[in-house]
This record gives structure tokens, sequence and C-alpha cells, in this order.
């Protein structure tokens, strides 16, 4: 079970709501997904008017949990805002909270992060920072009351896979009791399994999954991914090594004379 701010979920990946072909799409991919909380962007839907109310219907004909998220704000204060806005439509505490700091990279402003979390946390917030994966900035956001942790592995929607393996191993190895979600920069199956080898307990993705040629068919398979990497971990991966280590007894073998 994986357990963040007290709640347990059975599913270890976290999907997002955007970009995707149709909604029956989206229903479907969130299904194949087993997904225990998925994304909303509450800015964009909203001020969009994309899908309207249509989209707030299918979110909650989903009875999966909502992550509302801060996406496309800039400032501390439009994030603080928008979270305090998402706090009112979904009545909940949860929030994902993205500052975006560049708008090339869509890399976070980490100081506007810690700010914004500070502010959100005091107020009985529950924060789920989107960050990277530096480690003075994380230790700022769990000052700040963060209990979970939201490392990119490459930039949104980039499908690189993981960038800085060692910065994620080093994350893990600093904070073994905080949840450790790699959130953002996931392109295949096989980079979630990878993190997951890593002991993160969870990943949140979007993007690998929307834009595949069959969004369904990938959420299925990053469902097994994310499970078979925490499972992976779990059991103890060996460590690899510089020399060669014979995996049959040679001890009885026949000899020949
Ligand atoms: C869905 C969501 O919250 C995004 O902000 C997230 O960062 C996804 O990133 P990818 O689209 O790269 O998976």
């Amino acid at each position: 079970m994986l357990t963040l701010y007290g709640n347990e979920y059975p599913s270890r990946l976290l999907l997002g709501t955007a970009q995707y072909p149709s909604p029956a799409i989206l229903s479907q991919a969130v299904k194949a997904s087993g997904a225990s909380l998925i994304t909303v962007s509450l800015r964009r839907e909203s001020a969009g008017g994309k899908a309207g109310g249509a989209f707030w219907e299918l979110i909650r004909g989903l009875d999966v949990e909502v992550l509302a998220n801060t996406a496309g704000c800039h400032s501390v204060k439009e994030a603080v805002t928008t979270a305090r806005m998402a706090r009112e439509v979904f009545a909940t505490n949860r929030i994902k909270l993205e500052v975006i700091g560049n708008a090339d990279t869509l890399q976070p402003d980490v100081f506007a992060l810690v700010e914004a979390a500070r502010i959100l946390t005091a107020e009985g917030f529950e924060v789920f920072p989107y960050t990277t994966e530096d480690l003075v900035v994380a230790e700022r956001l769990v000052e700040a009351g963060c209990q979970v942790l939201m490392p990119w592995c490459a930039p949104i929607g980039s499908a690189k896979g993981p960038l800085n393996l060692d910065a994620l191993r080093s994350l893990r190895g600093h904070f073994p009791q905080v949840p450790l979600v790699v959130d953002a920069g996931l392109g295949r199956p096989s980079h979630a399994a990878q993190v997951m080898e890593l002991g993160f307990d969870a990943v949140l993705l979007n993007t690998a999954v929307a834009k595949a040629g069959d969004p369904v068919a990938m959420a299925g398979a990053f469902a097994k991914a994310v499970e078979a990497g925490h499972i992976a971990f779990q059991a103890g991966l060996l460590e690899p090594r510089d020399m060669a280590v014979p995996s049959t007894p040679v001890l009885g073998k026949a000899t020949f004379q």
C-alpha cells in the first residue's frame, strides 16, 4: 500500500488527465492504469472551458480520488490562490503544487515553490510539491511541512526518462521515511520500472500515456511496470559487479583424463 499523508492507496501509479484524444479514451485509460489518484489542473480546465461541465462530470464518474494541481502557475500568489480555489471546488486539502519558473523547460521555480508550500501547509493543505531532484530544495520543502516529495526525472512532456539517476538515488537514501513520487518526464514503462527499482514509492505521469498510439494499452503497461519495479526493489536487487561470477557451481564437475 502506498501511504500519502496518512491515506492508503492500492496503486503506486498516479495519472494525469490532460491531452487524451477523447473523454472516452481518458476514462478507459484511467481504468486500465488502476490509478489511485488522478491529477486535474483546475486553472487550465476552468479557464479554457475546453470541456466545461462535461469534463468535471467525467472526472467525478471515474470514482478515483482527485489530486488538483496548480499547473500553469508562475508565481507564489497565483499558485496559492489556485490552491485555495481547488480546495473549495474539490472539498479537499490535497494539492499538487506546481510553480513554473521557466517557460521552455517547465522547470519548477524552487524558491517560489518553497514559499508557496510554507504558506499552504500553514493553512492546513497537504502539499504534493513538483520539484527538481535537488537535495537541498527537498530539505527546505520538508522543513516547510511537505510530507511527500515529487521530483521530476526529466522535463514535463519530454519522455526522456530518468536523466539523473544518481541524484534520484541520493534523494531516496537521504529521505528514507518521506514518500517519494517521480513526477514528470517518464516516457516508457521501463523508465517507470527503473525509478521504482530505486525504491521510489510511486510515479506520476501523463504525456506518455495520453499521447501513446493506444493510451489504454499504454496505461496498462505502465501499471505493470510500476508494480514490477516495486516488487523487484522489495525483493532485493543484485548490485552490478565488475567481475564475472559463475552462476553454475563447478564443484563436483566431471573430469576427463
Ligand atoms: C499530470 C501532471 O501533473 C503533470 O504536471 C506531470 O508533471 C506529468 O508529466 P509528464 O506529462 O511528463 O508525464
